[in-house]
Parts: structure tokens; C-alpha cells; sequence
């Protein structure tokens, strides 16, 4: 049976890596950002003309760096952005300088999905707290109405990756690409819904210390 956690075990696991070991959070941002990126196979993603959806916290700043992995590979790539650039958390801040060195276009979050062959949600990961409504939640069904198959960073955003239901609008993914270990809700039939195709990333990050 594929081993899960919750996302208090994920967190832990994360500060743990991060806090006690020393591993830098953006090191493990890049190894996430490096397995994602091998997920978007041409055989189910059309590679013509990427979106990058992405919010403001941890989980945008592992879309910002896929956006990065797929322009040095000269896919064109377009980001949208959730929020303010200036109000973003420590590394997604960090990915963004970087995308401003290669010129990525970055533009304000939209609804007007057309054109884009593939889509990498990266709104929310495991830092969602509430519902999503207003303006989130019109993107996540811009994002569902879309033609484009959908690759989730690590949890399709709205999902509760606990219990596996969706909390507000939640992103139908084609695939998803989580980070260390599934998260419990991913294996509940409703869960299962979302996340569609579930890839677990090695990141460097253990439960217990070890590869297991
Ligand atoms: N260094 C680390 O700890 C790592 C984190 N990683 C990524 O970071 C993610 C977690 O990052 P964060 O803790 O920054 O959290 P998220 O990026 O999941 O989201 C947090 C942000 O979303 C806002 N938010 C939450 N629910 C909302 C709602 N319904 N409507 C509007 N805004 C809402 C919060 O206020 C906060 O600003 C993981 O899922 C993973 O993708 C990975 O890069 C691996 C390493
Ligand atoms: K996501």
C-alpha cells in the first residue's frame, strides 16, 4: 500500500529536512521543481505553450521554478501570478528575481485560459486553510473548463489533503506531481478524483531519516 501522511507529518518532515538537518527549503523547492518537470511527458502534455498558475506562497514557488526548468529547455512559458509580487513568502520572492533574469512573462492571474496547451497548477499546496472563493475560486474553474491537461504541484489546489475532499473550488487535475510522500486524502475515492495520475517526488525529505 502507498504510504501517506497527513499534513502536519508533511510539514514536520519538511522542518525537520530544513531546521535540524540544514538542508536549505530552496534546495528542496529545486529537487520538487526537477521532478515535476519530468512529469510533463509530451505523451500527455502538449508542451506548445505552458501556463504556470501561481500563488503567492511556497507551492507558486515551485511553479515559478518549473517555469524556469521549461524555458532553459525552450518551451514557451507564461506565468500568471495569484497576487502581489512584493508580498510573496522568502523563496517564491527568490524565484521570482530569478525569472526576472531570463524574462519570463509574468502577468496578472486571469480567466482568459485560451491559447495555453498545458497548465501546472501552483496556487495552493498544503498551506491551505480555508475555502476557496471570489477571485480563486473563478481561476480554479477557468483552470477545470479548460481544454488543457493539468499538471498539480503537489495537491491540486483547493484540496483538503487530509480528508480528501475538495474545500471551496478544487482543481481537477490530469495529474499530479506530490512531493515526499501522498498525502492521506489522495487515497480516498474522492481524493482520487482530483489528483488524478499520482506521481510521488523523491525531494530529500524522510520521516524517518531514511529513504523508506
Ligand atoms: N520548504 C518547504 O517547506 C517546501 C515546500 N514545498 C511547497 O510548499 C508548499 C507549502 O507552501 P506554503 O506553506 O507556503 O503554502 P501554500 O503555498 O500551499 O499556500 C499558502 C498561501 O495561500 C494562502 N491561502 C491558503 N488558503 C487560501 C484560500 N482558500 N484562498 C486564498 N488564499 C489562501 C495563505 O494565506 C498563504 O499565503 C507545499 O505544498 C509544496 O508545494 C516544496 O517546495 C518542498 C519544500
Ligand atoms: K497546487
Amino acid at each position: 500500500m502507498t504510504k501517506s501522511v497527513t499534513i502536519a507529518q508533511a510539514r514536520q518532515a519538511d522542518q525537520h529536512t530544513i531546521k535540524t538537518i540544514g538542508i536549505p527549503s530552496l534546495v528542496l523547492m529545486e529537487r520538487a521543481a526537477l521532478g515535476a518537470t519530468a512529469r510533463l511527458q509530451p505523451d500527455t502534455f502538449d508542451l506548445t505553450h505552458v501556463l504556470v498558475f501561481a500563488g503567492t506562497g511556497n507551492n507558486g514557488g515551485d511553479g515559478l521554478a518549473i517555469a524556469r526548468m521549461l524555458h532553459v529547455r525552450g518551451i514557451d512559458v507564461t506565468v500568471m501570478l495569484t497576487g502581489d509580487a512584493h508580498k510573496t513568502s522568502v523563496e517564491t520572492g527568490q524565484q521570482l528575481a530569478i525569472l526576472s533574469y531570463y524574462h519570463i512573462p509574468i502577468i496578472p492571474a486571469s480567466t482568459d485560459l485560451t491559447g495555453y496547451t498545458t497548465i501546472v497548477d501552483a496556487i495552493f499546496g498544503i498551506g491551505l486553510d480555508r475555502p476557496v472563493s471570489g477571485k480563486f475560486a473563478d481561476w480554479v474553474n477557468a483552470i477545470n473548463a479548460s481544454s488543457a491537461p493539468v499538471l498539480s504541484v503537489d495537491v491540486p489546489s483547493g484540496l483538503n489533503a487530509d480528508t480528501g475532499e475538495p474545500q471551496g473550488a478544487t482543481v481537477q487535475a490530469t495529474a499530479t506531481s506530490t512531493f515526499a510522500y501522498a498525502k492521506q486524502g489522495f487515497l480516498t475515492d474522492s481524493g482520487q478524483q482530483y489528483t488524478g495520475q499520482l506521481f510521488v517526488e523523491d525531494i530529500g525529505v524522510y520521516l524517518n531519516d531514511r529513504a523508506d
